[in-house]
């Protein structure tokens, strides 16, 4: 397995669609896999029914240990299943469910949804070893609903929908652009215009209040952070979304977006739902296109902008320089369809993912004066009381980048991520088909006493190297998932997420307002607070 990694690896800078090499790579790693099991290619598929062993080494002798059928998986039954998800609303407490069903059939469980079979792995090096075995176009979960949309609009898949040859021709473009944190450093003075308006809409907040600290629903602004933030960085152009009057444009999108998310039920429905059910229950799947049709309409409007902006600049015979979109647009080397999925599924991903962690960050923040001061020394020592941060400095600020971190361990947006499995796997010492769904259940994993001491504590300084040879990277908590197929956007969000925390931090202490309650994590398809997190910025004394 180590050396069909090393040659996936070296095969990445060579690729690039190229179909050929494609499917050789594929029979090649499927080989290499069947050979790592013992078997004949031919063999593979009954292999299920058959009685398996592997060697195993116990106490220094070679043991003979006989590989286990999914028949033999302890998991829960579909029965109870269906109240915990249906019932119970278990959709709104997948982490909680997570950590239960380890806790009644260990670290490798099977669960049925319907016809659907679902494998959850919740142990560390079990998650290791399956994310290391990917292949070179890892497949994602339950993404049906998503490119169904798409075929029906003539629409292309960008990153997240994609898979095989089209997502790794699309991935190879744009792990060029945005994957290193130096590609994102350049954007360092865009995002901190838009920490600038951060601060000044916080500010107004303030005012709006008696007290004149407290901002009421903390993810509202932040939600408007990160978009205008990444929309900064891939349309190359402001949205307004920290203005008194937000655009009109920019106003619809929002109403897409939370429309995709608020009923999120729904939209999970209009995957899971038969389509001969759709004329019966047509609401989901109508919501689901209603707001796909609004992401794609506002991606197109600013993917247009910037062309023309473009053509006009080449008429006048001026050079052509930009960013991301501006790359893409003059390299065509995505076409028109696949520039506006990939920017809108960007634009999607983006969002969220970040404010969420924002405003977990400064609730935690809030919640732990002393680590807030800690942090604060640290970020007054690097910068003064004035000095603005920028992705120079980040390196210097250990404990913000730990702070990200620790958060992200503590609230994983994304609790489980989901792979079907492209090749025959031995896992947990059980024999796991290929095509079956695993759920990388990150959230239990992150929580786990033997994977972090103290595990509940929120201990930012856990992430900090005391010297060279400290190893502080841990498989529990990989919250943008890990390889190949992992977040695009990691650098971006850190980048935003750094700049605003040590602004906000030099600037302000930062209390849990009374208006607020003991916050707890619900599921909504991310993990998000579940109820409004309200927080008082106090100015700090100069
Ligand atoms: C705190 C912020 C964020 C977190 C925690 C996060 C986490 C993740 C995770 C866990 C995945 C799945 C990885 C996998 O399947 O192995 C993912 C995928 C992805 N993320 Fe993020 N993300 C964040 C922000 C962003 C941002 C800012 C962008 C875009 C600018 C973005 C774009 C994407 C895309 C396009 C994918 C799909 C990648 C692919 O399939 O090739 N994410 N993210």
């Amino acid at each position: 397995m180590v050396s069909l990694n090393h040659l996936t690896a070296a095969c990445w800078k060579n690729v690039h669609g190229n179909r050929q090499l494609f499917s050789n790579l594929r029979a090649l790693h499927k080989s290499a896999a069947s050979e790592a099991l013992g078997m004949s290619a031919a063999g593979q598929t009954d292999m299920s029914e058959r009685l398996l062993t592997q060697d195993t080494v116990s106490s220094g002798t070679a043991e003979k240990t006989r590989i286990k059928s999914l028949k033999e998986m302890p998991g829960p039954s579909t029965l109870s299943n269906l109240i915990e998800f249906f019932w119970r609303d278990g959709f709104a407490r997948i982490h909680e469910i997570q950590m239960d069903h380890q806790k009644k059939y260990g670290k490798i469980f099977k669960s049925h949804f319907g016809p659907q079979l679902v494998v959850s792995i919740t142990d560390r090096e079990l998650l290791t070893q399956v994310l290391r075995a990917e292949g070179i176009a890892p497949q994602r979960a339950n993404m049906e609903s998503w490119q169904e949309y798409r075929d029906l609009r003539g629409r292309s898949t960008g990153l997240i929908s994609a898979e095989g040859e089209d997502w790794l021709k699309m991935r190879s473009v744009l792990r060029r652009l945005i994957m290193k944190p130096r590609d994102i450093a350049v954007f360092s003075d865009n995002v901190n215009n838009v920490v600038d308006d951060l601060i000044k809409r916080l500010d107004i907040l303030r005012t709006q209040e008696a007290d004149g600290a407290t901002v009421i629903n903390i993810n509202d602004l932040f939600f408007k952070y990160a978009m205008e933030g990444v929309a900064a960085i891939l349309y190359e152009c402001r949205l307004g979304c920290l203005e008194n009057e937000v655009p009109k444009e920019t106003q619809d999108y929002i109403s897409a977006l939370h429309l995709m998310f608020s009923s999120f039920k729904t939209t999970m429905y209009a995957g899971a739902i038969p389509k001969w059910l759709r004329p019966i229950i047509p609401k989901p799947w109508e919501e689901f296109c209603l707001s796909w049709d609004g992401l794609f309409n506002f991606s197109q409007i600013h993917v247009s902008k910037r062309l023309a902006q473009i053509k006009a600049q080449l008429e006048r015979g001026e050079e052509v320089k930009g960013g991301i979109l501006t790359h893409l647009l003059v390299t065509k080397e995505m076409n028109m369809e696949e520039i506006y999925a990939n920017v809108t599924e960007m634009l999607l991903a983006g969002v969220d993912t970040t404010s969420f962690t924002l405003s977990w960050a400064t609730y935690l923040l809030a919640r732990y004066p002393h680590v807030q001061q800690q942090i604060h020394a640290e970020v007054e020592k690097t910068l003064g009381h004035s000095a603005v941060a920028s992705a120079d400095d980040v390196p210097q600020l250990p404990l913000i980048r730990g702070l990200v971190k620790e958060t992200l361990r503590l609230f994983p947006v994304l609790p489980g991520n989901g792979r079907i499995t492209q090749d025959d796997l031995v896992v947990g010492g059980y024999f796991i088909p290929k095509g079956t769904q695993l759920a990388l259940c990150h959230y239990s994993t992150s929580l786990d006493e033997e994977n972090f001491t103290d595990a509940t504590d929120f201990r930012p300084d856990r992430w900090v190297r005391k010297d060279t040879t400290d190893h502080v990277d841990n498989f529990g908590s990989i919250p943008f998932g890990y390889g190949i197929r992992s977040c695009i956007g990691r650098r971006i969000a850190e980048l935003e997420m750094h700049l605003a925390l040590a602004r906000i931090i030099q600037k302000f202490h930062i209390e849990v307002s009374p208006k607020s309650d003991d916050v707890k994590a619900k599921t909504h398809g991310l993990l998000c607070p579940a109820s409004p997190i309200n927080l008082k910025f106090v100015n700090r004394a100069l």
